[in-house]
């Protein structure tokens, strides 16, 4: 459902040009759940933001269910992200003055879906991250790990076929981590979505069903015999 051939990525420093990411070509079926690792530095957060269409490559192509990504501008590109791909990051990235609701409906609210159907599944969606009692508190009213659950649900809710999660348990404690974790992979595994987590952690890692290792902007071929 994603393939991604042949991507580069570079950004000019002091007159040269710095690369990021070497060659790097990838594939993810539907459904299938996959982690991405690597030392710091090593380029995960590019390539996540390059397959989310966040970002443009120097060269190399992506496709999203059979649609050339790379060959799209705004606001194409804008309309395909919001249809088609669910971001979730370690800050939680919720908008303040809005509530858990108007969260978590923000992608329906933006692709123009009628308020009657916007409050059908948003009653699903606060049941599924067990907060049914909170659409009408504020972001800063919850605790990290409720407000994880309110991004989850965020990312998830307009039914995107890719969900790409950037250390989504980053800023957890390991018990809440263990549980937004149960709760992301569960839900992603129900909605047949196809989910991407870039991740430090082994105990995330080891949740996925494949694990993709980068080492300096370069894909490994054989990552199960590496060190990370
Ligand atoms: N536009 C840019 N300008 C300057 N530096 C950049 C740019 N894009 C990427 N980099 C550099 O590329 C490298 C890879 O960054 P990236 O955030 O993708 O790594 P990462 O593997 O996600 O790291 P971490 O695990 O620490 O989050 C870093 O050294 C970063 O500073």
């Amino acid at each position: 459902m994603l393939s991604a051939y042949h991507l580069h990525y570079t950004y000019p420093e002091a007159g040269q040009l710095h690369s990021v990411l070497h060659d790097v070509s990838l594939e993810l079926k539907h459904g299938e759940q996959v982690a991405l690792v690597g030392s710091s530095g090593s380029g995960k957060s590019t390539l996540l933001n390059l397959l989310g269409g966040l970002d443009q490559p120097a060269a190399g192509q992506i496709f999203l269910n059979g649609q050339e990504l790379t060959a799209l501008k705004e606001p194409a590109l804008t309309v395909l992200r919001r249809q088609q791909i669910g971001f979730i990051y370690q800050q939680f990235n919720l908008i303040p003055t809005l509530t858990v609701a108007e969260n978590i409906v923000l992608p329906l609210s933006l692709l123009s879906i009628p308020a009657a159907q916007q409050q059908e599944r948003l009653a699903f969606w606060l049941n599924a991250i067990h907060l049914p009692t909170r659409a009408r508190v504020f972001p800063d009213q919850l605790s990290g790990g409720e407000q994880q659950r309110v991004a989850i649900a965020r990312a998830l809710i307009h039914q995107p076929a890719l969900v790409l999660a950037d250390e989504p348990t980053g800023n957890l404690d390991a018990k809440t981590g263990q549980l937004i974790l149960d709760l992301l992979f569960n839900l992603a595994k129900q909605l047949q979505q196809t989910l991407l987590v870039v991740t430090h952690s082994k105990t995330v890692a080891e949740r996925a069903e494949r694990i993709l290792v980068l080492q300096e902007g370069v894909l490994q071929t054989h990552p199960n015999d590496l060190a990370w």
